[in-house]
């Protein structure tokens, strides 16, 4: 069984370079953690006294304003940050998908990026060398793929990447929102192959800014501000509290359908439109 479990963590970020009175403006901002200028470094407060325990079958999307801490809780989530304070035990091998581009190679083809990619997201080589003839289909990349990464266009990368991150099996799935900001009719091919992904995958979390995408793949969702928990519930109750609406009113009638299955839908937590 897989879990995830976080007590009173904090992470701070010393800003070695930073002159802490010009900082002292910064203060003020809307957006962004704390930053404490008190001491001789400035400290940017990332998380403060985070606890969360996460287990398997939870699909929990993560929301909050700009700099609020999402993307570094999910790094404190799949190890890749130590707590500054506090503790975290994490059970279950990780996938971080945090940057569709990470782990690839420009000098190398198409081909060999697939199974060093999927190497990198935990998948042994047996296991990518059996899902290549699927990705390279789903790329639609053809000849394209012998060729090296650095002749692709942006939209050609993020295709690859997409159908290795959509074809692995992964234990814990940390999702960052980049994939959102796919090309529309592509994103819509690679939106059952996601979803597919989230429904093999033991426990997800997805920092997101589109509730679309968020009802589609989550059933729970934690409401991050100026680093803390704001909220920690169903996606429905943390989306209306933190939307200041309910977002499952007025959906199109293909959006309701889409959703038939989505987790929110299908269990807990998901409220009483499905
Ligand atoms: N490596 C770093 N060094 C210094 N400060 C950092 C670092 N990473 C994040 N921060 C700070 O931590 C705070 C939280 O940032 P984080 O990237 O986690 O926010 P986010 O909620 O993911 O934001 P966004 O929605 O804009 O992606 C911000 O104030 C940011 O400036």
């Amino acid at each position: 069984m897989v879990s995830i479990d976080v007590w009173n963590a904090s992470v701070d970020f010393p800003i070695f370079e930073a002159k802490s009175r010009s900082l002292k403006k910064l203060v003020l901002g809307k957006v962004g953690g704390k930053i404490a200028t008190e001491t001789k470094i400035p400290i940017i407060e990332a998380l403060h006294d985070i606890s969360i325990s996460l287990k398997e079958g939870d699909r929990v999307g993560l929301v909050g304003h700009n700099g609020a801490g999402k993307s570094t809780l999910l790094r404190l989530l799949s190890g890749i940050y130590e707590p500054t304070r506090g503790s975290s035990r994490i059970v279950g091998k990780v996938a971080p998908v945090f940057d569709l581009g990470v782990g690839m190679d420009p000098e190398i083809s198409g081909f060999e990026n697939i199974i060093i990619r999927g190497l990198f997201l935990g998948m042994s080589r047996k296991q990518m060398e059996q899902r290549v003839d699927d990705i390279a289909e789903f790329t639609e990349l053809g000849d394209y793929l012998s060729m090296p990464l650095r002749t692709y266009s942006t939209g050609m990368r993020v295709r690859l990447a997409l159908g290795v991150v959509t074809s692995i099996d992964p234990e814990i799935l940390l999702l960052d929102e980049g994939i959102g900001a796919v090309d529309a009719a592509f994103l819509n091919k690679a939106r059952d192959r996601l979803v597919d992904l989230v429904k093999r995958s033991g426990l997800l979390v997805f920092a997101s800014h589109s509730d679309e995408f968020l009802m589609e793949l989550c059933n729970s969702a934690i409401w991050m501000d100026e680093g803390k928990v704001k909220m920690h519930g169903s996606l429905r109750e943390v989306l209306t509290a933190y939307k200041g609406k309910d977002p499952y009113e007025n959906l199109s009638p293909e959006m309701l359908e889409r959703l038939g299955e989505a987790p929110a839908f299908a269990g807990n937590g998901g409220g009483d439109n499905g």
